[in-house]
């Protein structure tokens, strides 16, 4: 259990800054082999994976970067518990506009949008994104889902327990110390849907996606495939120590990292393990020996808004809490 009182269902979607979407937009469907949903009023476009109206929305922008993570919850209880649950916090959650949940697929859905006060990273909350019965377009990958992000923070130590304290998550692993942390939103059972890792950048900076795929055959076809059309690879074929996944991260046209994940450990509701201390060792890093090249650092930044980060409000909560 967490200390929240409302329960996630899934890691929802990521929305990103791209500087040139037709060429992410080439990039996300015929390399990384997501299906194009369609296009917003304001010229964001919406991918997914599977009958979901979305897993990946990308808007145009100046520079590249994470702009928030959207986390389904089971219910549209937990949408009003979750947001008295940031309201008396302080953390001032936002509605999102009946217009902007229409563009969303969250027509049926409240839906609200909040920033963790540490670094300003947003989350965004809904129930019930509209499903899509058209078949998915290609047949490059067999994706099981959307998985999780990776934001790089310059204390990922203080970041985590924010998250654990106030935002319902649960701690899967901890690298080193502190130096990275895997966690779940609880009760979702994939090991995890958000990581903390060292900000390259001395600010709040964007890492990685990741889906979850089916098959040993989507990750060697990737592989494949951008060699084919001369995509980056920054990190694998390997295997992480940690979720137990093979990986192999590529990099969009702005240098952004997406990921495939492949079998990651799935933690019970109750009796679930708890977080392991993890070398932070470089012969450590990869259970296959894979070793990262320097793209891996990863590229974008994260839209952190006008409220930036908080110290006040960070120290308020924990106070309110203790
Ligand atoms: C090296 C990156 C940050 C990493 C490490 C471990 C896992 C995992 O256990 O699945 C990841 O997904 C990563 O992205
Ligand atoms: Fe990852």
């Amino acid at each position: 259990m967490t200390t929240a009182d409302f329960r996630y269902q899934r890691a929802g979607y990521v929305a990103l800054n791209v500087t040139d979407l037709a060429r992410t937009h080439d990039f996300a469907t015929g390399i990384y082999g997501l299906t194009f949903t369609g296009e917003g009023p304001s010229g964001e476009r919406f991918y997914r994976s599977g009958p979901r109206h979305h897993e990946v929305m990308l808007q145009p922008a100046a520079e590249p970067g994470f702009v928030r993570a959207g986390w389904e919850l089971e219910t549209e209880d937990d949408v009003t518990r979750a947001f008295h649950h940031f309201l008396q916090l302080g953390l001032k959650p936002r509605r999102v506009p009946a217009e902007e949940r229409a563009a969303l697929g969250l027509s049926i859905s409240d839906a609200f949008r909040v920033r963790e006060p540490v670094n300003g990273v947003e989350f965004e909350y809904y129930s019930r994104m509209e499903y899509l019965s058209r078949p998915l377009e290609g047949d490059l990958t067999t994706f099981k889902r959307f998985a999780h992000v990776g934001i790089g923070v310059p204390d990922v130590q203080r970041s985590t327990q924010f998250l654990l304290d106030n935002m319902g998550f649960l701690a899967s692993d901890i690298v080193g110390d502190y130096t990275s942390v895997f966690m779940r939103p609880w009760p979702v059972s994939d090991h995890h849907g958000f990581g903390y890792l060292p900000t390259r950048t001395g600010a709040p900076a964007f890492h990685h996606l990741a889906f979850l795929v089916d098959s040993i055959d989507d990750i060697g076809k990737l592989f494949n495939r951008i060699e084919e059309h001369a995509v980056g690879r920054a990190f694998g074929i390997g295997r992480h120590p940690t979720s137990g996944s093979v990986h192999l991260y590529i990099t969009d046209p702005d240098g952004m990292l997406w990921e495939y994940t492949l079998g990651m450990e799935q933690f019970p509701e109750t009796g679930y393990r708890g977080p392991r201390f993890m070398s932070a060792a470089p012969e450590d890093a990869d259970l296959w020996q894979a070793k990262p090249k320097p793209e891996f650092v990863g590229k974008g930044g994260v839209v952190t808004g006008d409220a930036g980060i908080d110290e006040a409000l960070t120290e308020l909560v924990a106070q309110a809490r203790k």
